[in-house]
């Protein structure tokens, strides 16, 4: 009987969207949530980059494989960053030429200069990320320069992607809070998003690099942003080390976000940003978003097979929650 009635409960939960126009509040804060998410899954890119033992080319590969297989249609499949800096990403272009291009589904790369960026378009990248930060600090221990260094640096990256016909992303880290300033102002985020956008990032996605962020945080942070990038080409990027990241990214919802990365089975952390654990789990976001009623075109079962192929070959449990769960349910 309670092995019927968990999964009573479950089903409910999953299968019965709340009526988005039930839920009208009285505050700024609305329930028309969008009927469809993009989820971005950055899991090969953001989730492994920390990893210390090498992971191999083949398992990166094959775990792309089975996220595409999932549904996902955003994959970020690498980095073309210094290998000295980010040892475990110095596979990209084997990463890059080995996985199987799909006509629906995008591979962007993270590219930190030029030489990144024609790396990876030599490597068939079709579409880039440029990453910069509004705190100074991190700016400086990422990629080694001042924010106004890394725009400039980003003028000639976007403007070489222009020529190439190459989407490009552009990330702001730090949105909410720096590992070494503590709390970012919202006007420093607004400012670097802009700017992004102005040198023709098409996408901005704002990152809680370290996972500090709670809603009163991030409600102001986003109001700031959409005043100068409009919201249907905005992301919101959370880790979740203070377990806030459904949290921010229900309300980024209710703000008119329609775009969520995330990490399979909440891998991730970045070498630059100590104490930060991993992005939120794709499992966890997909469950949510679906007890919603928002439509993903994700598969959660074979995201789960995606999750528990990586989990396996890291030796350690999955840091979703939803995953977890359903696995002991079915165990
Ligand atoms: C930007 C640099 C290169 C500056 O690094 P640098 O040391 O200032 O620059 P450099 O020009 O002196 O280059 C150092 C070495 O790297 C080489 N190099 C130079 N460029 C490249 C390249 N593109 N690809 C391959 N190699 C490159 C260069 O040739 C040289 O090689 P060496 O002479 O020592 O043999 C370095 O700081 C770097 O690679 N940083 C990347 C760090 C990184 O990937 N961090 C994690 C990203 S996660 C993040 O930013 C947050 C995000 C996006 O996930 C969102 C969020 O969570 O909030």
């Amino acid at each position: 009987f309670v092995y019927l009635s968990v999964c009573l409960t479950k089903l409910s939960l999953v299968s019965w969207p709340f009526s988005h126009n039930r839920l009208q509040n009285k505050h700024s804060v609305s329930w028309d949530l969008p009927r469809f998410v993009k989820v971005v899954e950055v899991g090969p890119r953001d989730g492994l980059q920390n990893e210390k033992n090498i992971v191999p080319t083949s398992v990166k590969i094959e775990l792309i494989h089975k996220l595409v297989a999932s549904g996902l249609s955003v994959v970020e499949a690498t980095s073309f960053v210094s290998p000295r800096w980010v040892p475990q990403l110095a596979d990209a272009k084997d990463v890059l030429e080995g996985i199987q291009h799909a006509p629906n589904v995008r591979f962007p790369v993270l590219t930190p200069n030029l030489r990144g960026f024609e790396a990876a378009v030599a490597a068939g990248a079709k579409e880039v990320a440029v990453f910069a930060s509004a705190s100074e600090s991190f700016s400086k221990s990422n990629i080694n320069c001042t924010i106004e260094e890394s725009l400039a640096r980003y003028r000639d990256v976007t403007s070489a992607a222009k020529k190439h016909g190459i989407r490009i992303r552009g990330y702001v880290s730090c949105v909410v809070g720096c590992p070494v300033e503590g709390a970012v102002h919202p006007s420093k985020v607004a400012y670097v998003a802009k700017e992004l956008y102005d040198m023709g990032c098409v996408e901005i996605s704002l990152g809680d690099t370290i996972g500090v962020g709670t809603p009163g945080r991030v409600v102001p942070m986003l109001e700031a942003v959409m005043a100068v990038v409009p919201a249907d080409k905005l992301a919101v990027h959370f880790h979740d080390t203070y377990g806030q990241a459904l949290a921010n990214i229900l309300v980024s919802l209710q703000m008119g976000i329609g775009v969520v990365d995330s990490s399979v089975s909440g891998l991730g952390g970045c070498p630059y940003a100590k104490g930060a654990t991993g992005n939120v789990a794709t499992e966890d976001v997909v469950y949510m978003l679906h007890g919603l009623g928002i439509e993903t075109n994700v598969d959660l079962g074979k995201l789960m097979d995606a999750g528990d192929y990586i989990c396996k070959h890291l030796d350690r449990p999955s840091g979703s929650k939803t995953a977890t769960a359903l696995c002991r349910l079915t165990a």
